[in-house]
């Protein structure tokens, strides 16, 4: 790379941090509590993509398909990553399957993955409006999708965190799992400009 050290290093410490994960992992709501305690912008790609598109997450899968769905969160994911400036970014739980936004997630992001098993998940990830996998079978879904997507997760994860000692050691989860990412988020940074 052409980058001297301390230009890659001031790249690297603004990149944007993109939580990814399985449907219930806690994506969006520790994507929220990150960025308010690392003080940068939060940005939710399912909500972001209704908000852009004036269609809600359901209707894209209805109207267009998955494919059509993962069309529009792709260049959703890549708009939003080459936005400049520090941010925090819960991705859709399968932006990963895209080739495409492994690549920009690899280059661009420190990429946190909230870990968690499929019976913990069942248990969360409840039938939501912008959840249409979820409809018939939760389990039996969250199962395929954890074995078809573990090594996405694994490829482009920089930190990894399994979410469900929080849930079941912390008193208050949310806040501890949330104090725990930021923790590891500063360090990677730290991490990064020291390279
Ligand atoms: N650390 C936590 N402790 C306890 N409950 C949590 C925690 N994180 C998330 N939850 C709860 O679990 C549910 C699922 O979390 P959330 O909606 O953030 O998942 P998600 O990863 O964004 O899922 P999706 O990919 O479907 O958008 C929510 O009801 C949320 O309040
Ligand atoms: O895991 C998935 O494939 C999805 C997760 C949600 O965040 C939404 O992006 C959508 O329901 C698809
Ligand atoms: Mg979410």
């Amino acid at each position: 790379m052409a980058d001297g050290p301390s230009t890659g290093a001031a790249r690297r410490t603004v990149a944007p941090v993109v939580l990814v994960g399985l449907m219930g992992s806690g994506k969006s709501t520790v994507g929220r509590r990150l960025a308010s305690r690392l003080d940068r912008p939060f940005v939710d790609a399912d909500d972001e993509l209704v908000r852009r598109t004036g269609r809600t997450v359901r209707e894209w899968f209805a109207e267009e398909g998955e494919p059509g769905f993962r069309v529009a969160e792709a260049e959703l994911v890549a708009d939003l990553l080459a936005a400049p400036g520090p941010a925090v970014i819960a991705a859709g739980g399968g932006a990963v399957v895209t080739p495409s936004t492994r690549a920009l997630l690899t280059e661009r992001a420190l990429v946190v993955w909230l870990r968690a098993g499929v019976p913990f998940l069942v248990s969360r990830a409840r039938r939501k409006a912008h959840r249409p996998l979820l409809d018939d079978d939760p389990a039996t879904v969250l199962a395929r999708l954890e074995a078809e997507r573990t090594p996405l997760y694994e490829e482009v994860a920089d930190v990894v965190v399994d979410v469900e000692g929080f849930h079941h050691g912390a008193e208050k989860p949310k806040r501890a799992l949330a104090a725990r990412v930021a923790e590891l988020v500063l360090e990677a940074e730290a991490e990064a400009v020291h390279r």
